[in-house]
């Protein structure tokens, strides 16, 4: 026992807890229970732990029967009411980590909604002498900026990392602290979120005394007396004036006023109720394998269905069965935008027993959403991928829709897919999943193909409708052609002209945003490039500037050429911000709206232009592939694909796989509703069979060709892959490390038969060498079988050979990596 043991008599007898920290290490630590706290303490508890010389944010593991000999602290605080997560999902969380190579209290900081977390926060302040030498002594705009900050005060050590963005640097304020110019202070940082809480008006006159009262507030209390005690807010809709009204009854004693805590609700007004359709023929065989199998242990069906074949109707269906035998609903989509879609559907049949859970909400709403779940007052969750980690306990079914879609692949800390642990938390809770799309990933469609998977189909629309007509337009027969000839071909613009007449929608689908991406000097042909990235700098017409679209780099457009300083710049290449300008130009009277980053980078665009789509209030929409997710818009009957080839040549084995379900999703936008639909498809490469098989909206050709690629050649999903990549502004020290880790690596290979199955590609540099001046090497490992590749990998980063990266290198694990460049 610690000195510090407040409770020495007991000390044999005290509750021991294991704790995961949120910290970047992998152990667990045992601490002692206070009594006071012995009651209350549980699994999945958020605690205040004392760390070394820090105090943070622990979770509850799991109670503990022995002590480490060594000094034994205690926790200091519980954080919540109530414990965040059930215990029966730690097993997942713990997969997670070990599977990921994450540590397990980050893995946890990562799942739950985030703000939450209180933990030591640093406060930097300048000395005397700091005040007087730091403002010569600092060079790099951010460094400027933060003494700037700190000669008007202490400041936050996370408020003095946002100053500058990337330019941030750990080991510049350690300089300082070493050289007595600035001093460093741990205080206690609150989580940012509280409960909501609003006035609620209760009646306390009794209805004999009312007569003498005035009218509006004789009106107030039938309000109340119908409603019972109410929101003031909610009040309002019916007594304008009830927050003034309401503030003088209770002065009078006729009604108490008292702060209740509410949720923060962001799913606004009710939907009216579905009449749901009655299942084709087809929807009804794929309802009746997958609904008996709920309730009756885990098993994983892929659920292949051509777009727009009704499959949301056949998840709507498997959830009421879901909630029918008394177990919960969790429902991924890949992105926000289809969320409102998915949403709708879900909340016209199930209503307020759907929970909502992403990024576009704020902080507090996501808290509520989760704590509503956590509670058991809903039975649904529909999120984006990190609604993976929703705390139901008794999941009965979870549906992964466009389960192919990449967005359901986190980076950043913590990478993982949460398709993969759709299946991995169904396995664990012996539930049933659903995977979903018109193009599966080959990695789902192989694991149906030897049985891991049971796959069911949907050959046809609904109501008969025919899949779109598609006509290929050879783009190299237009090479001659100059400015927007060259895309806007005649099959194209005549289309565009027929559905304007008929009153119907148009769909201009262009992988690539801004105005101009190729931009040359046209003095010595050198290409405008960032500063701070080995990538070319994209033209902006509305902001007139040449933006970096890796890092955000913005620099007005008159800028010289950074070799001859002409200023003769060309803009070529087309994005979308042009096609919408040359579009308007040759439509005059339509209207055009553009769908991409750019344009829906505020909260709430994104939504505003679908309803507007929805609305018919928009004839052309072009858009990026934004467009081109599950969408169901009946009065889009052409479909317009600019260029097809745009994410072919891309160095990534996965090229072919992205192109064809690119090609393939947005073509199945056209002819949704009861007109016909078509599609113009302009390529370079008509015979490539990425697409000729999105072409013949033909799944399985595809599949059939790709398949042999990979197995040939070793890929994914014949071997698992690791990406290790090496990053930080000194380039040489990357490089260094990068060697060294490669040669770590050779030698564990060949200390070990077991690892002779690995192959090891690197360490290289990265495709994109550079990103916000951080230089950028890869190593890449290969293996037949998850288990020797895992512990490989854990091995050469953490074993007990693992080399040190120097400060100021990171080193990231990507497991079954998606992104290779
Ligand atoms: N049984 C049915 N009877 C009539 N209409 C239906 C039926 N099932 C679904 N629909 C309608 O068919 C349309 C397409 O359905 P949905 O959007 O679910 O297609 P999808 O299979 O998800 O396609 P995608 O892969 O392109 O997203 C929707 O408008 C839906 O309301
Ligand atoms: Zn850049």
């Amino acid at each position: 026992m610690t000195a510090r043991d407040p409770f020495p008599s007991e000390a044999r007898d005290d509750l021991l807890v294991e704790v995961a920290v949120a910290l970047p290490l992998f152990g667990r630590y045992t601490y002692a229970v206070p009594a006071a706290l012995r009651e209350m303490v549980a699994v999945g508890r958020r605690v205040l732990v004392p760390f070394g010389r820090r105090r943070v944010t622990g979770y509850v593991l799991g109670f503990a029967a022995d002590a480490p000999a060594a000094a034994l602290k205690q926790i200091e605080g519980l954080l919540d009411p109530d414990p965040l997560f059930p215990a029966a999902m730690l097993p997942f969380f713990q997969w997670i980590s070990d599977y990921y190579m994450h540590p397990l209290g980050e893995v946890l900081q990562a799942a739950l909604p985030t703000g939450i977390n209180v933990a030591d926060q640093q406060l930097v302040s300048l000395t005397d002498e700091g005040r007087e030498v730091l403002p010569e002594q600092a060079r790099t705009p951010w460094e400027r900026a933060v003494v700037e900050r700190l000669s008007r005060g202490a400041c936050r050590l996370p408020v003095l990392q946002r100053l500058g963005g990337d330019d941030f640097s750990r080991t510049a304020l350690q300089q300082w602290e070493q050289k007595g110019w600035v001093t460093r202070q741990n205080t206690l940082g609150g989580g940012r979120i509280r409960p909501k809480t609003e006035r609620f008006v209760r009646p306390l006159t009794e209805p004999a005394s009312q007569e003498r009262l005035s009218a509006p507030r004789r009106a107030l209390l039938a309000v109340l007396a119908q409603r019972g005690a109410m929101a003031v807010s909610a009040l309002k809709a019916h007594i304008p004036t009830a927050a003034d009204l309401v503030r003088r009854m209770a002065a009078d004693g006729q009604v108490a006023i008292e702060w209740r805590a509410v949720y923060r609700d962001p799913l606004g007004a009710p939907i009216t109720p579905d009449n749901p359709p009655a299942p084709t023929p087809e929807q009804q065989r794929a309802l009746e394998g997958m609904g008996a199998a709920i309730g009756k242990g885990y098993r994983t069906f892929l659920l292949v269905g051509v777009t727009g074949s009704g499959k949301t109707e056949v998840y709507l269906r498997l959830a009421a069965e879901a909630l029918a035998r008394h177990t919960t609903v969790l429902v991924l989509v890949p992105e926000i935008a289809l969320i409102t879609q998915t949403e709708r559907a879900f909340r016209a049949r199930f209503g307020r027993q759907v929970a909502l859970l992403h990024s576009g909400l704020s902080d507090g709403e996501r808290l509520d959403q989760w704590q509503r779940i956590r509670n058991g007052e809903v039975a649904i969750a529909i999120g984006a991928r990190s609604a993976i980690f929703a705390p139901f306990e008794q999941i009965g079914l979870i549906i992964v829709d466009e389960e192919h879609d990449d967005a359901y692949k986190q980076e950043g800390a913590l990478r993982y897919n949460a398709r993969d642990l759709a299946v991995v938390r169904a396995r664990q809770a012996e539930a049933v999943a659903v995977l979903g799309s018109a193009t599966p990933s080959l990695q789902s469609a192989y694991n149906a193909q030897i049985g891991k998977f049971e796959r069911i189909n949907l050959f046809e629309r609904v109501d008969q409708r025919r899949m779109p007509e598609i006509f290929v337009q050879d783009l190299t027969d237009l090479r001659e052609e100059r400015g927007s000839r060259r895309f806007l071909t005649a099959a194209l613009t005549e289309g565009v002209r027929h559905c304007l007449e008929q009153k119907e929608q148009v769909l201009l689908f262009l992988n690539r945003r801004g105005f101009a991406n190729a931009l040359i000097c046209a003095a010595c042909g050198q290409a405008v490039q960032c500063d701070r990235c080995d990538i070319s700098l994209t033209y902006h017409q509305q902001s007139n500037a040449y933006k970096c679209h890796y890092c955000g780099f913005s620099q007005a457009a008159v800028a010289r050429c950074s070799r001859c300083g002409s200023n003769r710049i060309n803009r070529l290449g087309i994005g979308t911000e042009k096609l919408a300008a040359w579009i308007q130009e040759l439509f005059p009277t339509a209207r055009v709206a553009r769908m991409d980053r750019d344009t829906t980078r505020r909260k709430g665009a994104l939504v505003k232009i679908l309803k507007a789509l929805r609305e018919r209030r928009i004839d052309i929409l072009v858009g990026t592939q934004m467009v081109a997710k599950g969408h169901d818009y009946p009065y889009i009957t052409l479909v317009g694909i600019i260029c097809a080839d745009l994410s072919l040549s891309l160095p990534d084995f996965r090229a072919g796989e992205r192109t064809f379900q690119l090609l393939a999703q947005v073509a199945g936008r056209a002819g949704r509703g009861q007109r016909p639909g078509r599609v113009v498809l302009q390529t370079y490469n008509p015979l490539h069979f990425s697409i000729t098989a999105a072409r013949d909206q033909d799944y399985d050709a595809f599949y059939r060709q790709e398949i042999q690629f990979r197995q040939a050649l070793g890929y994914p999903p014949f071997t698992r892959m690791v990406q290790v990549r090496i990053t930080g502004r000194d380039q040489k020290g990357v490089i260094a490390h990068a060697r060294r880790l490669g040669e770590t690596g050779s030698a564990l290979q060949q200390a070990d038969p077991a690892y002779g199955e690995l192959v090891l590609l690197g360490p290289i540099e990265a495709a994109l060498a550079r990103i916000a001046d951080h230089h950028r090497w890869q190593l890449l490992i290969k293996g037949p079988r998850v288990a020797a590749l895992h512990r490989f990998v854990h091995q050469l980063l953490f074993g007990p050979d693992a080399p040190t990266p120097k400060s100021g290198i990171r080193v990231a694990v990507d497991v079954d990596p998606v992104f290779l460049m």
